[in-house]
């Protein structure tokens, strides 16, 4: 019989029916080891397929059976991996709910780990690859990656001490995700858009660092669409966060250009010097 449900793993899957089992089953008998600081029975693992229609339902289906306490949600008229963090995160049971790649980048060793971080002061757990001196990519991670991860990093700068935002390995608990407003779902990075839509202050951030392994089955879905999307997000979360300043200093922008034209006129135009010389106005 299951007890109540306190955790939920969220994981978003596109076309990851052969990384299903490896998953499910690594993540549970971590949680079934001697010390593990969290209760098997207490966690519940969604998976949220965007109709990959490549055998993912029925792998759930045979964990189910087995006894893995384990859904599928299948979604077949929206696309995205941020929305469907989302949705998992809406139906999701658990108060702490922890989100993770099916392809075991993430490893599913963490997840005790990551699960028992969350608490009511510690509103979001972020699996850091940068965080702790853990200098944690893995080595054989392409360069290209690499450069693109620093430059997104360095951009969110501005809106976030968290030191991995772009993390896709992250918990947050349900009273936070609850706060969070008007999210922005297109794209890749939503652990960032929940860090500034759900106001999560510094302090209330737990980190875990953690290496990112490589993919061994399936593809990556990051293409130049999900790049441009993330700009996007960008300018959406700095005008979200910075509405007042930026537009103070536009204004004073425009003050200061104004200003700038005035004396420039002024100073350009010719001296007229006007000596009234009396006598009568002629008509
Ligand atoms: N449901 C659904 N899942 C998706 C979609 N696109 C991707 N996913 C799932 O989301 C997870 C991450 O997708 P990948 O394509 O493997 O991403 P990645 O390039 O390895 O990027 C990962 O690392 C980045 C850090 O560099 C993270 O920023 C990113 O969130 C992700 O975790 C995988 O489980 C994948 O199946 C989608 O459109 N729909």
């Amino acid at each position: 019989m299951l007890g109540t449900i306190d955790y939920s793993v969220i994981v978003p899957a596109y076309k990851e029916a052969s990384n299903l089992r490896p998953l499910v089953t690594r993540i549970f008998s971590s949680l079934n080891r001697i010390d593990s600081p969290v209760p098997a029975g207490q966690v519940e693992i969604i998976v949220v397929d965007d109709n990959s229609r490549d055998g993912s339902v029925e792998v759930v289906q045979a964990l189910q059976q087995e006894g893995f306490n384990v859904r599928i949600i299948v979604r077949t008229t929206e696309r995205g991996l941020s929305s469907a963090v989302v949705r998992g995160f809406q139906e999701a049971q658990g108060d702490n709910m922890l989100c993770m790649d099916a392809d075991l980048q993430h490893p599913p060793e963490y997840v005790p780990q990551m699960l028992a971080a969350m608490s009511p002061s510690k509103l979001f757990v972020l699996g850091t690859r940068y965080g702790g001196g853990a200098g944690a990519i893995d080595e054989g991670w392409p360069l290209h990656r690499r450069i693109i991860s620093s430059g997104a990093r360095l951009l969110a700068l501005p809106l976030t001490s968290a030191s991995d935002p772009m993390s896709g390995f992250f918990g947050i608990r349900k009273e936070a995700f609850l706060k969070a407003r008007n999210l922005n779902t297109n794209g890749f990075k939503i652990a960032l858009e929940l860090l500034v839509k759900a106001q999560v202050h510094s302090n209330a951030i737990a980190e875990v660092p953690f290496a990112f392994g490589l993919r061994t089955a399936g593809e990556s879905k990051l293409d130049s669409k999900v790049m441009r999307l993330y700009i996007e997000q960008l300018l959406e979360l700095y005008w979200y966060t910075y509405n007042g300043l930026i537009a103070f200093a536009v204004l004073l922008f425009l003050v200061l250009v104004f200003v700038l034209w005035r004396y420039l006129t002024a100073s350009s135009e010719p001296m007229v010097t006007t000596a009234v010389q009396g006598g009568h106005h002629g008509q």
